[in-house]
């Protein structure tokens, strides 16, 4: 049995249409007009336990509204849904006690009493035996560093040090599954690291399932090898992210700094298939080739043999240009990548 298994889920939504100004506010008391909205198509999903999995897609794909469901707050209008064997809508008690969940941009901290009184009312909520209560603080204070606000309520917490708090309250359970969503928006570099590194700790040690959504692509790279892309509510792509990189950021690119200029060089370059020139200066250009054609030692050695080279770098395609691609349309993940 997976972690999670949807079959054909889907949800609608009916969304008033209203005329704009106060006019078309009151004809829309006497005469209310609702379209559906469908938020997300009929989609099957498979999640097992200890996998970690990026659910990804553009504002307004559905990812929310499929966490929703999963998590037991949305009813689906069609299709089923398991959760560790329970159903999440209907069973809401038993499916909060097997899941930890930190949304992004709410808290689910009391906000005028300090954290550690909230973390010992969770305690009593999820009635946590002592002896794992004191285990998860200790671990979670050291390795979210809590030690320095956990006395303080969450009011007045900054954004990065409520990040963790509310991550730290999600696990303190030990649930063996963590949903997330958007869990470092806002944050900066240092703090994204801690709470990135957390996350792979407690997947890694406790094989808790994790599935996030992110518009972060750094959150993926960091922590999911699973990546799942949903466009205008259905997935368009289920998969590795290594997959992903390997089908379709098939160009690298070499920048070149010459100590000369190579004029002959480059009219070849720009001429030979499977190669792309740019030609910053004339000491100064990139060549952008097919990882699969070629291989970075040839098309270096090719440009060492006409002249001096001061200093050469290499870039890979990064999954943000992949994914980036994917969202405006420009990239076929179901055919051959072109
Ligand atoms: N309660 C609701 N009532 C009506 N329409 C809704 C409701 N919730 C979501 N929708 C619509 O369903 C679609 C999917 O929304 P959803 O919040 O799931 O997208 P998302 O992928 O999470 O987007 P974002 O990245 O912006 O958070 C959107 O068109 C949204 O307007």
């Amino acid at each position: 049995m997976s972690m999670i298994e949807a079959r054909g889920l889907s949800k609608s939504f009916m969304q008033a249409v209203k005329e704009p100004g106060l006019k078309g506010a009151v004809k829309h008391l006497f005469v209310p007009r609702h379209i559906e909205k469908v938020a997300v198509k009929p989609l099957d999903l498979r999640i097992e336990a200890g996998e970690t999995v990026a659910y990804v897609g553009p504002n307004g794909a559905g990812k929310s509204t499929t966490i929703k469901m999963l998590t037991g707050i949305l009813m689906p209008s069609s299709g089923s849904v398991s959760v560790n064997g329970i159903n999440p809508y209907k069973r809401r008690m038993e499916n909060a006690a097997q899941i930890g969940a930190v949304f992004g941009q709410r808290t689910q901290l009391w906000w005028d009493i300090p954290i550690a009184e909230s973390f010992s009312l969770l305690k009593d909520i999820y009635q946590i035996p002592d002896a794992l209560y004191k285990k998860n603080m200790d671990l979670f204070t050291d390795m979210l560093g809590m030690g320095e606000f956990i006395h303080l309520s969450a009011r007045k917490l900054s954004l990065g040090q409520r990040m963790r708090a509310d991550l730290a309250a999600a696990l303190l359970h030990n649930p063996p599954i963590l949903y997330l969503d958007e869990p470092t928006i806002g944050l900066d570099v240092s703090v994204k690291q801690k709470i990135r590194g957390f996350i792979r700790q407690i997947n890694q040690e406790q094989k808790t399932t994790v599935m996030l959504t992110t518009h972060d692509l750094g959150d993926i790279e960091d922590l999911c090898k699973r990546l799942v892309i949903i466009d205008h509510g259905a997935i368009i792509y289920d998969g590795t992210l290594s997959e992903v990189k390997a089908r379709f950021a098939k160009n690298r690119v070499i920048f070149f700094q010459a100590g000369s200029p190579m004029p002959e060089l480059l009219a070849q370059l720009a001429l030979t298939p499977g190669m792309k020139l740019e030609e910053q200066s004339a000491l100064e250009f990139s060549v952008s080739f097919d990882r699969y054609e070629y291989t970075a030692s040839e098309v270096v050695s090719r440009v060492m043999r006409h002249g001096e080279v001061i200093d050469f770098r290499m870039e890979d395609t990064h999954i943000e240009q992949v994914i980036k691609a994917v969202y405006d349309g420009h990239l076929d993940l179901n055919g051959t990548g072109e």
